[in-house]
């Protein structure tokens, strides 16, 4: 699914208005008892409601919920605010009567007066529309006043569209003051591209999408770089399996991984690849992991390095059909040549991991070697200590497209929402996962994941974005069987095969 910069999406909400013959004030009312269904389904009248409108249509969204609110009961207590002299728009005037008309109060506040603030208790529950997505620049004067004043309280805060002060955008100027924090966050038809964003998650909250009914086609045809990846996107890209399958046709993997005191790493990436309907998995790794890897994953062959406790060359020994590095190697400087002289001749896309990407980060000179469309698969440490420190999440993603489009690989930038960058840059956020997947092994398992997938003929990109969706899902699985304290990187390897199946056959289909 596309999702659009604040700039696009205003222009598909003009777009709608103009194609479909809708008032801008019925797509606010759309709006508006979306995001009171929301609100109602989770608090009972009695709690206090204190709503800020703004000047604008985010303010026109908040008295549209108050007053559809009171219709069922609610008194909430509702204050417009306004810097002197400004006009309101349109439509938050007729809102703003609409609710004067149903019986209801609107406490006007002039923000160049001396604030008269409510008391904001711990039972009330705050809705923010000062400000959605027509904010020009950080807030300033009584605006920041009000905004602290509502962060300082204990109450739960509810934003509309996006908390006031933020931005829906990549910016890489943002600083995170005189922002809202909200709870929970009812945004418009799409989630913002900031709110996948690790730096903004306590801005946000919560989010819930209210869809509004913009119009399909203009939607279509609007151009985008970032997606939210969908289950049905995966389920339409794995292939199904013909009966008369043989494991020659699924591919060969090979892992290069472990070391002394890391044969573990080597164990997971396995368990990853295996589970990914891969024909064969071998692991290159050096001696000492021999005996683990033979009695751990029996189902892996294994190519012993000449060297007893670390990788000290890498000449694979088979035409393997995909090759993914890095796991629980160590940053010994003879690994580390294994991986230089490997890259340099190597000319076929392959998955680079942890001390893979170590390596990189050791020896930068390697990245202009890397085979094209190969799969980067770093944590921001790993990322910052290839491509320096990064200042915040905007920097870092719009640094990934960067470099993405660079060296014409892909980056998987993993974290809660993971995001696949391209060399094209266009950026792939990944929906599923969980913190239960915030353990020592689970990126292991994903590289061999990926690179199994690989092994079966998927392309690169293909392989990162539905490895990155399985072995959340998986992860997922894992904390349904285990919790999220208790989950291991071993449980998220086990539920690889039971995600997949889940993804090719949804629950509703018999
Ligand atoms: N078709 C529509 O108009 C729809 C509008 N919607 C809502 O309308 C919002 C956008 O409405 P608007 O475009 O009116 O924008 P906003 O309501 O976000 O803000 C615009 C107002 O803020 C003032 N302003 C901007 N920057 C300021 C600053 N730094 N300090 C003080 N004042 C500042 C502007 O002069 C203007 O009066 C969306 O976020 C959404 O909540 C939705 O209900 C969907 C449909
Ligand atoms: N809070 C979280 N929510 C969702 N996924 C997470 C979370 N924390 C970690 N993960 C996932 O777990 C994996 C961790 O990989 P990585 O950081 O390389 O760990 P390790 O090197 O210890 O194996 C990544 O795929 C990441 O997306
Ligand atoms: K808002």
């Amino acid at each position: 699914m596309k999702i659009f910069t604040t700039e696009d999406v205003r222009a598909i909400d003009r777009r709608t208005m103009e194609v479909d013959g809708i008032p801008s004030r019925e797509l606010i009312k759309r709006a508006a008892r979306g995001m009171a269904d929301e609100i109602m389904a989770r608090w009972r009248p009695t709690r206090p409601f204190v709503f800020f409108a703004g000047p604008g249509n985010n303010g026109a969204d908040a008295l549209a919920i108050a007053t559809i609110m009171m219709g069922q009961g609610y008194r909430p207590t509702v204050y417009l605010l306004n810097i002197g002299g400004q006009m309101l728009s349109l439509d938050c005037r007729t809102f703003r009567d609409e609710m004067l008309s149903s019986g209801g109060q609107v406490n006007f506040i002039e923000i160049k007066d001396q604030l008269k603030l409510p008391e904001l208790t711990a039972d009330t529950i705050v809705i923010d529309g000062l400000f959605g997505t027509g904010l020009r620049e950080g807030l300033q004067g009584g605006f920041q006043v009000l905004v602290r004043y509502i962060n300082e309280s204990s109450a739960t805060v509810v934003s509309i569209d996006i908390p006031s002060g933020m931005t829906g955008d990549l910016n890489p100027d943002a600083i995170n003051r005189n922002i809202v924090h909200a709870d929970l966050t009812l945004t418009v038809e799409f989630p913002r591209i900031s709110f996948f964003l690790r730096d903004n998650a306590d801005l946000v909250g919560e989010w819930r999408v209210v869809k509004i009914g913009l119009n399909k086609d203009i939607i279509k045809s609007t151009p985008s770089s970032f997606h939210i990846v969908e289950e049905a996107e995966v389920r339409h890209l794995l292939k199904p399996r013909s009966p008369f399958v043989s494991k020659a046709d699924l591919g060969s993997a090979l892992l290069v991984t472990g070391s002394y005191g890391m044969a573990g790493a080597a164990v997971l990436s396995a368990r990853g690849a295996l589970r990914s309907g891969v024909g064969k998995v071998t692991a290159h790794s050096p001696l000492c992991c021999y005996e683990i890897m033979q009695s751990a994953v029996p189902e892996a062959m294994f190519e012993p390095d000449e060297h007893k406790l670390v990788v000290s060359g890498i000449n694979p020994r088979h035409d393997y059909s995909a090759i993914g590095l890095g796991p629980g190697l160590g940053t010994n400087e003879m690994t580390f040549s294994a991986l230089d002289t490997f890259l340099k001749v190597h000319k076929r896309p392959v998955v680079i991991d942890a001390d893979a990407l170590n390596c990189l980060a050791a020896r930068p000179y390697l990245l202009q070697d890397l085979p094209v469309l190969s799969v980067l698969t770093p944590h921001v440490g790993e990322f910052d200590r290839i491509f320096g420190d990064q200042p915040s999440d905007s920097v870092r993603l719009m640094k990934a497209m960067e470099v993405a489009h660079t060296y014409q690989v892909l980056i998987l930038l993993k974290g809660h929402y993971t995001a696949l960058v391209r060399p094209d840059s266009k950026v792939y956020f990944n929906p599923t996962g969980t913190p239960a997947m915030a353990k020592g092994g689970s990126g292991d398992v994903l590289t061999g994941l990926i690179t199994g997938l690989m092994a079966q003929g998927y392309k690169p990109e293909v392989s990162a974005l539905m490895g990155a969706y399985i072995h959340g899902l998986a992860g997922e699985m894992a904390e349904e069987e285990h919790g999220v304290y208790g989950v291991t990187a071993g449980d998220i390897a086990a539920n690889i095969g039971k995600a997949i199946q889940s993804i090719m056959k949804p629950k509703n289909e018999i």
